[in-house]
């Protein structure tokens, strides 16, 4: 039974959390089930995951979020900024409960268990070969737009928490795990993760994944940050070209494309592949033509644009070259990327946000994640500009459209260098994906940044002629 200051203490605690999808929008918490303790009897602060229905109320939707808890038998001061409430716990007394991950005295149970490979019936740490690290490291909560929480023990393993926690497998530890077996050079290291066993709405049990624990770059910036140093040095300069500003960034473009060209080979490698034939296209088309329909409908403006972007839903349901397809990133963009000393990373496989867990695992051509990352070349370039009247923005405009195209093409090129062809040969494949993205962007930024709206508007008004 849930009693009521611990359930205005999560709601009021979710309300607030950027990871939190509900944010604005009037919930109640259906109920509360919470997994085996992963402390110590008797041991404080106790630890253990709260698994927190949410129930929308201008909508059917139900998520279920995973809020690690730590409970002290005090006020704790320095953990003022991650306090869920107080009450009454069977067997504990009075409690005071905050939100594990930010509590350096709680994490150490998490990387305790890893190294243990610890199991309770509803709760196993599994661990993929050696991690020699110290099990007191402290950890510290990264910083920065996430969906998930993630942070870092010393300077070595990266714990990524799923907030919004599904049955089956999280296509993110899918995709690790078979790169930690067979090794993969390009994505972090997998040490390991953390399964869950909860009932679903019907009583019966199922399992899920809760966390994972990876290497941690600690001498790398992603690609995003990079790539936007880049275009401030070309605005700054107003009188070069993209190719003779110091901060030219299509070297990297390069390196980029020829790294996601390997993660793509390995992909394939190690994980299952198959070939679509011209049914399998045909419904790929349908399901574009689909989200630009809903589009439309949730984004007016894109209305003068629809029957220009469906040329090119139209000339990929009429192909009829066979099309092989494989796992794929699903959700490729720069801040996916991280520049360390080794080169260039590649992280976050969950696939893209907006569709139904059941199919974020679906095989998909790479020209897919080809797409995605051409579109994200694009809004490097133009971001600066994005909700803002520049004098000279004809000039800028200008520039950033000559910076994105270096890019892309640098990119391109790096990829079709490894992969044995380059990406635009498959020029209507490559067409139909960066029009569905840039649909889907459109909708993303309506939602979440509209004063961005502009950058993926004006890649439709393009895509469209
Ligand atoms: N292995 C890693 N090493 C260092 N930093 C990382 C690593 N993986 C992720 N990060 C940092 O954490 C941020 C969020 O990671 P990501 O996996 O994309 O989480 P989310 O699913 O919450 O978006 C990244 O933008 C990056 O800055
Ligand atoms: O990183 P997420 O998995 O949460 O992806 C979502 O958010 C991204 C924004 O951070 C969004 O990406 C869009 O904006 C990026 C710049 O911020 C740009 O580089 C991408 O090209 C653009 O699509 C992504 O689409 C969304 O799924």
């Amino acid at each position: 039974m849930m009693n009521a200051r611990e359930t205005s203490g999560l709601h009021e605690f979710l309300g607030r959390q950027r990871w939190f999808a509900g944010k604005g929008r009037d919930f109640q918490i259906e109920g509360v089930h919470y997994l085996s303790w992963l402390s110590e009897p008797g041991a404080w602060p106790a630890v253990r995951i709260a698994l927190v229905t949410v129930r929308y109320a201008d909508g059917r939707d139900v998520d279920v979020y995973q809020v690690p808890l730590s409970y002290h038998q005090e006020q704790v001061d320095a953990l003022a900024h991650a306090f869920v409430g107080e009450w009454d716990e069977p067997d504990l007394g009075r409690v005071f409960v905050h939100d594990a991950l930010h509590d350096k005295a709680a994490t150490r149970t998490y990387l305790g268990g890893l190294l243990k490979g610890a199991t309770e019936p509803d709760v196993t740490f599994h661990r993929i070969g050696p991690l020699d690290v110290d099990a007191e490291l402290p950890s510290l909560v990264l910083t920065g737009e996430q969906s998930n929480t993630s942070l870092v023990f010393g300077e070595d393993v990266l714990m990524k928490v799923f907030r919004r926690v599904h049955h089956g497998r999280n296509p993110d530890i899918e995709v690790h795990e078979a790169f930690a077996r067979h090794g993969c050079g390009n994505v972090a290291r997998m040490y390991g993760w953390l399964e869950g066993e909860w009932p679903d709405a019907s009583g019966q049990r199922r399992r899920g994944d809760l966390a994972m624990f990876s290497d941690f770059f600690r001498t790398a910036t992603d690609g995003w940050a990079l790539a936007i140093t880049s275009v401030r040095d070309l605005y700054a300069e107003a009188d070069l070209h993209a190719d003779e500003v110091g901060g030219d960034f299509a070297a990297e473009s390069h390196r980029l494309g020829a790294t996601t060209a390997e993660v793509h080979a390995d992909l394939a490698r190690y994980l299952p592949t198959d070939v679509w034939g011209p049914a399998e296209l045909q419904e790929l088309a349908n399901t574009m033509r689909a989200r630009l329909d809903d589009a439309v409908e949730a984004v007016p403006a894109l209305a003068p644009y629809a029957d220009g972007l469906r040329r090119a839903y139209d000339a990929l349901a009429a192909t009829t070259t066979p099309t092989p397809v494989q796992r794929i990133h699903g959700d490729f963009h720069l801040g996916q990327t991280m520049r360390t000393v080794g080169g260039w990373r590649i992280i976050d496989f969950e696939g893209e946000p907006a569709r139904p867990w059941a199919e974020r695992g679906r095989l998909d051509s790479p020209i897919r994640d080809v797409a995605a990352m051409l579109r994200s070349f694009d809004y490097a370039a133009q971001h600066l500009l994005a909700g803002h009247d520049h004098p000279d923005e004809h000039q800028l405009a200008y520039r950033a459209t000559e910076w994105a195209e270096r890019n892309r093409s640098a990119f391109c090129e790096g990829y079709g260098e490894v992969a044995g062809a380059d990406p635009r040969e498959n020029a209507v494949l490559l067409r139909a994906y960066e029009t569905d993205k840039a649909v889907y962007e459109v909708v993303y930024e309506a939602r979440t940044r509209p004063d961005w709206i502009g950058i993926p508007l004006t890649a439709v008004r393009r895509l469209a002629s």
